[in-house]
């Protein structure tokens, strides 16, 4: 006070109005208590943070979703009053959406379903907005949860979670309740994880569990495969005292649309496996993040690597040099030259076959997967990548047989019975054909045969077979029904009648499924008009086949015909060159000879200027004085 005092006593003996003195003490007065106040409101604080135990949980990370859908359920987080409203989903049943919307209101708000006016339905979340702090109670104990984001520039959201408690175990018990409460929710979907640009995982779709017996294949490939599967699932064991890499390969070839993905995701419903998709052509997958990526994936879960061969198109090529080594360090990259340098930047954004290999079944990879892997050209695979070790099981997928076209026949439309029971028509969809149609033993799905295509008889409706001619009579009763509904020994008369008219393995499943929902709710119809219908896509692929072969045709008369005006340009560049070449030379040699001669001319009469002729030299004597 007294060096205040003293600062000030210039101005007071400078006659400055006492006000103004009354005002600069209040001044240092308010500043001083402020200063004091703010230390000890931060000495309180970081008194009060050191009984609380923090931890915090990233987005890019599993715990984050657990406890997001915990919080989602907590009434106090769902009644803030400033929130965000999202179908982006926080819950374990979907975030299919990414609309959000920020609001300020007063009244509570419960989630809320949005009516079912023939749209899906969206779930709407509420949740705080970012950046506020939030308390919960959770078992006695007072939770302050604040959502943020990461300030690193990676635009990822962080959960933070206070607690004061002696020690942590309040905290891992809610993580591991959330945890159950999702993996709860989880039971009937199949959670889908993609590879993003930035070499991590992002949830990417959570989808209904698909029945196995929704998918029709051949008799006893499913349950050969779930047999598989399961058989490996439980032997763990048996892999490590044998020192077997715990992994297995099941690669899936053949033709489009016949069920390759669909099986795959049905397994992981029926095995309750999460799946984790890279697309090899993508352009920013190289070994590196193809190496880091499949080292960072769950334990029991399913990686997918679909199109297995576009990789290939893309960039990869079999490194006949490569041992599946690691690639170059940044050491020896640096030391050597500009040029050896950009050859192994441009290698380092490449996907090669022996980075694939390495990723696969290198140190880092992860064990206890099942690894799925599809294509459609078999023959572009190298056999290094398809060798037993790496693809232990191979099945083969064709266009539908009769045995295919009739189970989706029987999925595809109700029994009287169990549409009853269930209800709804849609339900029902693919729930009526079960594995009892697929009892005949396993066929052994290993090595691929070469695809025999059916070259069976056109059906028409006035050559249908006889089971389809039996249908008929009964078809016009049965359509004034609306709604058909079938009872079992006429759905599976029907069913019969539908695969004895599609001829086998011509069509894939995915195109007879296309042709079934044109008449999803008209069996008869459906019997009635497939025979039709398999002459028009004939037509059809008939006329786009056509179509094509002439594109193609014109396209080579264009590539000839500009390979023939090439050569002649070509020709004719060459043609000019050598006259031009010619007349140079023959002009060079012209002036070459002038010169020659002009320089023989200049010599001669140089030389005579010097060596007068010898006549002139005689008459010189002659015309010497006598006298001499
Ligand atoms: N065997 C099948 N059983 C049941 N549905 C099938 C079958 N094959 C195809 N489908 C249906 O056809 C559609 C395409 O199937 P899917 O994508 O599984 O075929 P794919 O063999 O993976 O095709 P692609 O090789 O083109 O990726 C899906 O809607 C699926 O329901």
């Amino acid at each position: 006070m007294d060096f205040a005092k003293s600062l000030l006593q210039p101005l007071s003996s400078s006659a400055v109005g006492s006000g103004v003195l009354d005002a600069t003490k209040l001044v240092i007065l308010g500043g001083t208590v402020e200063t004091a106040r703010r230390a000890a409101s931060s000495g309180w604080n970081s008194f009060v943070s050191s009984f609380y135990l923090t931890a915090h949980f990233c987005e890019d990370d599993y715990p984050y979703d657990w406890l997001l859908n915990w919080l989602s359920k907590q009434p106090a987080w769902s009644r803030s009053r400033e929130f965000e409203a999202t179908t982006s989903t926080v819950t374990a049943t979907g975030r299919s959406s990414q609309r959000t919307a920020g609001d300020e209101v007063e009244e509570d708000i419960e989630d809320v379903i949005e009516e079912d006016d023939g749209r899906p339905r969206l779930k709407v979340h509420f949740q705080p907005t970012l950046d506020t702090t939030h308390t919960i109670y959770y078992k006695g104990h007072l939770l302050r949860i604040r959502r943020s984001k990461k300030t690193d520039g990676s635009e990822l959201s962080m959960l933070t979670i206070s607690v004061v408690a002696r020690s942590n175990a309040i905290l891992k018990q809610l993580v591991l309740q959330a945890k159950r409460e999702y993996e709860q929710e989880c039971v009937d979907r199949v959670q889908i994880y993609f590879a993003d640009q930035h070499g991590s995982w992002r949830w990417s779709d959570s989808r209904h569990k698909r029945p196995l017996s929704s998918i029709v294949l051949n008799p006893g490939v499913i349950e050969m495969l779930v047999a598989d599967a399961k058989d490996f699932l439980r032997s763990e064991r048996w892999y490590a005292s044998r020192g077997i890499p715990y992994r297995r390969g099941y690669l899936l070839h053949g033709t489009p649309g016949a069920g390759k993905s669909s099986l795959i995701h049905a397994l992981a419903g029926e095995l309750a496996l999460d799946v984790y998709i890279v697309s090899l052509s993508a352009s920013w997958i190289n070994d590196a993040s193809l190496t880091s990526l499949l080292g960072r994936i769950p334990a029991r879960s399913i990686l997918l690597l679909e199109d297995i061969d576009a990789a290939f198109t893309r960039s990869t090529s079999r490194d006949k040099e490569s041992t599946g080594a690691p690639s170059a360090t940044k050491e020896t990259k640096d030391a050597a030259g500009p040029e050896t340098k950009k050859e192994a930047e441009k290698d380092d954004s490449k996907l090669s076959l022996s980075g694939l290999l390495n990723a696969l079944d290198g140190m880092q990879a992860s064990e206890a997967r099942l690894l799925f892997c599809t294509t459609n050209h078999l023959e572009r695979l190298d056999p290094a990548l398809s060798r037993p070790g790496r693809m232990d099981v191979w099945i083969e997928f064709r266009n539908a047989s009769k045995f295919q076209a009739e189970g989706l026949f029987r999925n595809f439309f109700p029994v009287a019975e169990e549409f009853e029971a269930e209800s709804t028509p849609s339900s029902s969809l693919f729930s009526s054909y079960n594995s009892s149609t697929a009892a005949t033993p396993p066929t052994a799905p290993t090595t691929p045969a070469p695809s025999t295509p059916s070259t069976s008889a056109t059906p028409s409706a006035d050559a249908a077979p006889q089971s389809l001619k039996d249908a008929l009579p009964t078809l016009e009763s049965a359509s004034s029904l609306g709604t058909t509904l079938l009872d079992a020994a006429r759905l599976s008369e029907l069913a019969k009648a539908f695969a004895e008219a599609v001829p086998n393995e011509e069509f894939s499943v995915a195109e007879l499924q296309g042709f079934l929902l044109k008449h999803k709710s008209r069996p008869e119809e459906a019997v009635r008009q497939v025979g039709q219908w398999v002459i028009k896509e004939r037509e059809l692929r008939e006329r786009l086949a056509r179509e094509r072969e002439e594109k193609e045709e014109k396209e080579r008369v264009a590539k000839e015909k500009r390979r023939k005006e090439r050569e002649e340009k070509a020709r004719k560049e060459k043609e000019e060159a050598e006259e031009k070449a010619r007349k140079e030379r023959e002009e060079k040699e012209k002036k070459e000879k002038e010169e020659a001669e002009e320089k023989a001319r200049k010599e001669a009469a140089e030389k005579e200027k010097v060596s007068p002729p010898a006549s002139s030299e005689s008459e010189a004597a002659a015309a010497k004085p006598k006298d001499d």
